[in-house]
């Protein structure tokens, strides 16, 4: 959906929202999952409150009001409803970028989706960590049930997983001792996945590890697998692949020379709005964006709510969610004219 500038000549601004949720436990939810049941506080509860149907129609209502309004921004507007990104965007996102409607677009910066913030400020994030979804396969001796059979897969396999998490302990320090800030400064892994094994008594002869991997844009990605390969090569038959790994990991700088977070800024600024600055602890299509550097700014402007995405009972107060769209008016029309470069 494009709202023409009156310089289309310009380049333009996304306005990003994926539609796709993810899925549900009915059981337990407290009301339909899919009914947007209003509670009488205002809750509005249902899946894709906060992530992200709210801000796909707030873009929607900000940009009605502002033609009600008479108002003609200078850079047109892309409003772009984008599928999978809750499975990684391969097949939205991803392919997109790289597509000749999103070049004949000619963006020059993104918004997109953020978090809720628990307190009275908005959280704006400038950058994400790369996810890395890793196997790490062992092979070794099978042999039956009741013996002692030496080099098996699975203590191979246990032994490596055992360097893996240790690693886990060093970062999860890292953020409990106050040196890294936020979950986005330090590197999170988890064991995910376990496989191996077809019956009590046979002895595997191959086990495997499967690893969720997120990786702040400020580690060195290369030394990064090298390590990977030092865990894995300590024992003799384990390896590893990638089952999804994210390379060129771009941030947006929040510096004076970013001429959209300064009129981001000032439009929040202007409404006395609180922001803090982070980056994403999980992966949206932000990063595809990015990786094609052009500018782009998590944001979901949701404070004083729990963050609840992917969790039951998912929710956003009404009075929030209608603040939201009037946030977004003052920064459209802030980022919507920014001057030429
Ligand atoms: C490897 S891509 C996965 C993308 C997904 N995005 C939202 O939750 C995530 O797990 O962060
Ligand atoms: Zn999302
Ligand atoms: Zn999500």
């Amino acid at each position: 959906m494009s709202w023409i500038g009156t310089s289309p000549e310009l380049p333009s601004i996304m306005l990003n929202a994926h539609t796709d949720v993810v899925p549900v436990f009915e059981e337990f939810w407290t009301h339909g999952p899919f009914d947007a049941t209003k509670l009488e506080n205002g809750d509005i509860i249902g899946r894709g409150t906060q992530d992200m149907k709210c801000v796909a129609i707030q873009y929607i209502e900000a940009v009605r009001n502002l033609i009600a309004q008479g108002v003609r921004l200078a850079r047109t507007l892309h409003l772009t409803f984008v599928p999978d990104e809750e499975i990684g965007g391969h097949s939205g996102m991803e392919l997109f970028v790289d597509h000749e409607r999103f070049k004949a677009l000619n963006i020059g910066f993104a918004l997109d989706e953020g978090l809720a913030n628990e307190t009275d400020a908005f959280t704006v994030y400038y950058g994400e960590r790369a996810p890395w979804w890793v196997r790490v396969k062992a092979v070794g001796r099978p042999g039956h049930g009741s013996r002692f059979v030496e080099n098996t897969a699975t203590e191979k396999l246990m032994r490596v997983i055992e360097k893996f998490l240790a690693f886990r302990q060093q970062q999860k320090s890292l953020l409990e001792s106050g040196e890294a800030k936020t979950l986005g400064d330090v590197t999170t892994l988890n064991l995910t996945m376990l496989e191996g094994g077809v019956q009590f008594n046979i002895v595997p002869a191959e086990a495997s590890a499967g690893f969720d991997i997120r990786i702040p844009p400020t580690v060195d990605l290369v030394e990064f697998e090298k390590q990977l390969g030092v865990w894995t090569s300590s024992e003799e038959g384990v390896t590893f692949e990638f089952v999804s790994k994210f390379e060129n990991n771009q941030m947006t700088v929040l510096d004076d020379n970013n001429v959209w977070w300064k009129a981001f800024k000032t439009a929040c600024d202007a409404q006395a709005l609180t922001l803090v600055t982070e980056i994403f602890p999980a992966a949206t299509d932000s990063r595809y964006i990015r990786q094609k550097s052009i500018p782009a700014l998590g944001f979901s402007p949701i404070n004083n709510t729990p963050i609840l995405l992917h969790d039951h009972n998912e929710f956003l107060n009404e009075a929030v969610f209608v603040r939201g769209v009037t946030v977004y008016e003052h920064v459209l029309k802030s980022i919507g004219n920014v001057p030429p470069q």
